[in-house]
């Protein structure tokens, strides 16, 4: 889905809903285009189902959810950074480029390590309960 702008808006958005659709977009951009979120997304909703069936607690949904959402979020800022730094190097080597990149991709590793052990944390003990 690509926003509704015939035109090639570089100004301020005037209303809400047109904020909003910009918003959306960028969300569909970072799914449809980045392999690496589509597994965070697959891993998430995977997570999700499971907490219903195994009935985690309020409690364990808080922090399941902050742990996705965390993972999101890296890989958001992830993309936003391969985009700029795309942009400004132009796709030819730069030191600069490449700390960029490796520190947001840092990023993304370690939330997704915070997200492993969170699931390990909560879905042990859940596991247990049932039995
Ligand atoms: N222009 C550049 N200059 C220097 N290093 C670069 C440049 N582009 C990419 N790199 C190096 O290559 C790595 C991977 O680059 P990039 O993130 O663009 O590819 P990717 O594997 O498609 O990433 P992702 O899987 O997150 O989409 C970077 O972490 C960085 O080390």
């Amino acid at each position: 889905m690509v926003s509704k702008d015939n035109h090639h808006q570089t100004g301020k958005n005037h209303h809400l809903i047109q904020a909003m659709g910009h918003a959306i977009d960028g969300i569909y951009d970072v799914l449809s285009e980045e392999r690496n979120m589509r597994y965070h997304l697959l891993a998430g909703v995977t997570v999700v189902i499971c907490g219903f069936i195994v009935h985690i607690s309020r409690f364990e949904w808080m922090w399941i959810l902050l742990a996705i959402l965390l993972v999101f979020s890296a890989e958001f800022l992830n993309t936003v950074t391969e985009a700029v730094t795309d942009l400004l190097s132009e796709h030819h080597y730069d030191r600069y480029v490449k700390r960029a990149k490796d520190v947001a991709a840092g990023g993304v590793l370690l939330t997704a390590i915070f997200a492993v052990l969170i699931g390990l944390l909560v879905f042990i003990p859940a596991i247990m309960r049932l039995w």
